[in-house]
């Protein structure tokens, strides 16, 4: 494994406002990575800035480019959805598959008619006719048959039905992923990612608050359902978050000692929604 994206201090201005702010991280390949926090935490901003959309202050090296200086470059090798969908809407499908062909070295498009045999985007409708989940359906049509070291996905599934959103991470992980190729998706649907997920990193106010492999999420936090009198003590151990529940609490914590936990009540790895919520304001 190699790293492909390394940061030190990345720092993105509005005004007063950092929406990125002094974020330190590192993305080895092969990984897939989750990139979660709350509205207006920074994530477009910090997806922006990798793809050198943005000006940014600090140090950032994306598959060996400068993203501002070397973004030609970068992007022969780089895929991005934004989580504003834009294709061309007055082109027909079968015309935008021309079109990528045409101006794309790396887009596959018997993959592309592949993945959209699979979804009701006939070949003929016009862009503009279609459905918005459909023009995300197409969009990631188009994206996935490119083979790019990395694929940056902001919020790929808004607006997409269930089954569709399903579909679309197994599709993801089944064909597209390689084991080289590095994924990285900003999503709000932290449950339904969380299966694919190799690394998870937590953003807010600007800020990563936390960055970790899932392997490690599972070796250092523990949560504990307990209830009665067995909540009230637990309670009392230093903990990251609690939520109650039916009777008690479910109580997460960091670094403890689980031979301690264990007489209370039910120990398990936390789910990546809940060590969010504990991490970004549940009930101490
Ligand atoms: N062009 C801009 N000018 C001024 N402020 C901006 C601009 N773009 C983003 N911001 C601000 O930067 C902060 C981070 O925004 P960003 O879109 O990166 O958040 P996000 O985590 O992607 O949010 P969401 O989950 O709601 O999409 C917000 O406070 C936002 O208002």
């Amino acid at each position: 494994m190699s790293t492909i994206i390394e940061a030190r201090g990345l720092t993105r201005r509005f005004g007063d406002l950092r929406a990125v702010d002094g974020a330190d991280f590192k993305v080895e390949s092969g990984s897939v990575v989750g990139l979660i926090g709350p509205n207006g935490a920074g994530k477009t901003t910090l997806l922006r800035s990798l793809l050198g959309l943005c000006k940014y202050d600090g140090e950032l090296d994306v598959l060996g480019c400068h993203p501002l200086r070397d973004r030609a470059k970068l992007m022969e090798q780089v895929c991005f959805i934004a989580d504003t969908a834009v294709l061309p809407r007055w082109m027909k499908v079968i015309q935008l598959l021309d079109y990528v062909s045409g101006i794309h070295p790396r887009f596959d498009r018997s993959q592309a008619e592949a993945f959209l045999r699979d979804t009701d985007v006939g070949l003929n409708r016009r862009i503009r006719d279609l459905s918005k989940g459909m023009m995300v359906q197409l969009h990631l049509a188009m994206v996935m048959a490119i083979d790019a070291k990395l694929l940056i996905l902001d919020e790929p599934t808004l607006g997409l039905d269930i089954l569709f959103r399903k579909r679309f991470f197994e599709q993801l992980i089944s064909d597209y992923y390689d084991g080289e190729r590095t994924i990285i998706i900003s999503t709000h649907q932290v449950e339904e990612v969380q299966h694919i997920l190799t690394d998870v990193s937590f953003i807010d106010h600007g800020k990563m608050v936390l960055s970790r492999s899932m392997e490690s999420i599972d070796e250092d936090f523990v949560q504990l359902d307990a209830v009665g009198e067995d909540a009230e003590r637990a309670m009392g151990i230093p903990h990251l978050g609690a939520q109650s529940i039916l009777g008690g609490k479910s109580i997460i914590y960091e670094d403890v000692d689980r031979a301690s936990l264990e007489p209370l009540g039910k120990l398990r790895t936390p789910s990546i929604a809940d060590l969010f919520v504990a991490i970004m304001g549940g009930e101490k």
